[in-house]
């Protein structure tokens, strides 16, 4: 590992010979991408910790040239000028030099948008979060936003026209309504439906992020009608039937474009696409999965049954109905029904359920936080774009994976295209979400219900 990693990595030219040394071989590119990948997924973590931690900044003269920076203070404007450029190009990791060389090879940039997943990933596992492999995230992760900015990416719509490698892609990525099969996405790409990708040119043919929109009357409030209801194949869209967008799937592609805010800047693109395609559409929204509330309420569930019911998650009504009907205690009884879906099959017990499970939901993703910002990954992406947490909707995705995920409630976040700069702008520094008055006021029954 030392001696690729020495014979790799040139030492960072000298600040006067910056501009004129010679680019490395490309065969220590080649080899460096070559030796990585040959490594099995465990053996990466050291070599990565030991590439930032022996190959990254020199500290030690970082320390010097700041010292010269403050001692430049007293002198004119040139001198501290350049005394501030010597220290920012001595901030340069020496294996950023290598890393750019690997974006020239062919096959480079993907090399390393897959190098930052590993680091992503092993972050996340925290198996090495060492603070030298957060800082070749911190440099991989700004190298790959300038070249993944969006005016660097192309959009394409994807059509039954479209390759056949490309629109099996679409179907493989698809992790939000999985495809069942080739007519499945034939519809998807058919009337009234939309699919957009992006894509860039050092990475061919790959799809990196994927949005999938029904064209619909109005904002869908039930996903059934999106991905099992579809138009004859070879129907011609009437204009006059399309009001309203509907985002009804975004998935990114590459894990290691995470942060790079790609589906943000996909939705933004795709809602000027279709002004241009149908100028009086005046209606933007997702229509969203809520990963994870099922799960949260299981848990809430747990704790009353094991604490005793501190704070009421159901009102007494409710309370003696699903005992009522289940003839079993009512959080007990909950727990089960919920973890196995059976409650729907009873429809005294989803009429009984609606006002609890909706206005437990709404506080899930409204008032549910992780470091300040909404629990929900689904949520806090929409939010960052701007958009407004606009209605839930009961009943809206009754598959077994939309019952399990948030007992088939699905939320539609709302794209007012004049308020999503500074509803985003707010949300990012003050937390603060934007919601419609139906979730407001299922947080405030909420939280009349509940002292949680
Ligand atoms: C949603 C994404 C396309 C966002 O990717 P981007 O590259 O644009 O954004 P990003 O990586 O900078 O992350 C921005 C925020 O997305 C949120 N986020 C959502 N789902 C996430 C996931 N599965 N993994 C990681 N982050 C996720 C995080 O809170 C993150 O905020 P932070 O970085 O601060 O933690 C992607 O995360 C993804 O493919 N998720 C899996 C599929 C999915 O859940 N799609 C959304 C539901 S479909 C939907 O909602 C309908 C529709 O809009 O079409």
């Amino acid at each position: 590992m030392d001696e690729i990693l020495t014979r790799t990595l040139d030492s960072l030219p000298s600040y006067e010979t910056r501009e004129k040394s010679p680019p490395p071989p490309e065969s220590s590119s080649l080899e460096f991408i070559q030796f990585y990948r040959s490594l099995d997924k465990s053996q990466r973590p050291a070599f990565l910790a030991k590439l930032s931690s022996d190959f990254g900044v020199d500290h030690k003269c970082v320390a010097e040239l700041a010292a010269n920076v403050m001692d430049s203070q007293k002198r004119d404007i040139s001198t501290v000028l350049q005394a501030e450029d010597r220290l920012r190009y001595c901030l340069t990791p020496r294996y950023k030099v290598l890393l750019n060389h690997i974006s020239r090879v062919e096959g480079g940039v993907k090399f390393l948008v897959d190098l930052k997943a590993d680091v992503i990933e092993f972050l996340a596992s925290k198996t090495n979060d060492s603070p030298h492999i957060r800082d070749l995230n911190g440099t991989l992760k700004s190298m790959l936003s300038e070249w993944f900015s969006v005016g660097l990416l192309s959009l394409e719509r994807v059509t039954w026209k479209s390759p056949c490698e490309l629109l099996q892609k679409i179907s493989q990525y698809e992790a939000v309504h999985p495809v069942r099969n080739w007519t499945d996405i034939k519809h998807r790409v058919g009337p009234y439906r939309r699919c957009y990708v992006f894509t860039h040119g050092a990475m061919p043919g790959e799809p990196l992020v994927v949005l999938h929109v029904a064209l619909k009357e109005e904002i869908s409030d039930n996903i059934q009608t999106i991905v099992r209801e579809f138009s004859s194949l070879d129907s011609v869209e009437d204009i006059n039937r399309v009001n309203a967008a509907v985002f009804y799937s975004i998935s990114s592609t590459q894990p290691g474009l995470q942060g790079v805010e790609l589906g943000n800047y996909l939705i933004k693109r795709v809602v000027r696409e279709l002004q241009g395609e149908f100028p009086h559409l005046n209606q933007f929204s997702s229509l969203s999965p809520i990963p994870g509330f099922t799960n949260w309420l299981l848990s809430l569930l747990n704790e009353q049954r094991k604490e005793g019911p501190s704070n009421r998650i159901l009102s007494d009504m409710e309370f003696m109905d699903i005992e009522e009907i289940t003839g079993g205690r009512a959080y007990e009884t909950m727990q089960k029904l919920l973890s196995t879906n059976e409650w729907v099959s009873s429809e005294r017990l989803v009429k009984a359920l609606e006002p609890a499970l909706m206005r437990l939901c709404a506080w899930y993703l409204y008032g549910e936080k992780h470091r300040g910002y909404a629990l929900n990954p689904v949520a806090n992406f929409h939010l960052q774009n701007g958009a407004t947490m606009w209605r839930l909707n009961w009943q809206a995705d009754t598959s077994p994976r939309g019952l399990s995920a948030s007992c088939g409630m699905m939320v539609n976040y709302r794209y007012f295209l004049q308020d999503t700069s500074p509803n985003s702008g707010r949300y990012l520094r003050t937390k603060e979400i934007e919601a419609s008055d139906q979730i407001r006021n299922l947080v405030l029954q909420f939280q009349k219900a509940s002292k949680l």
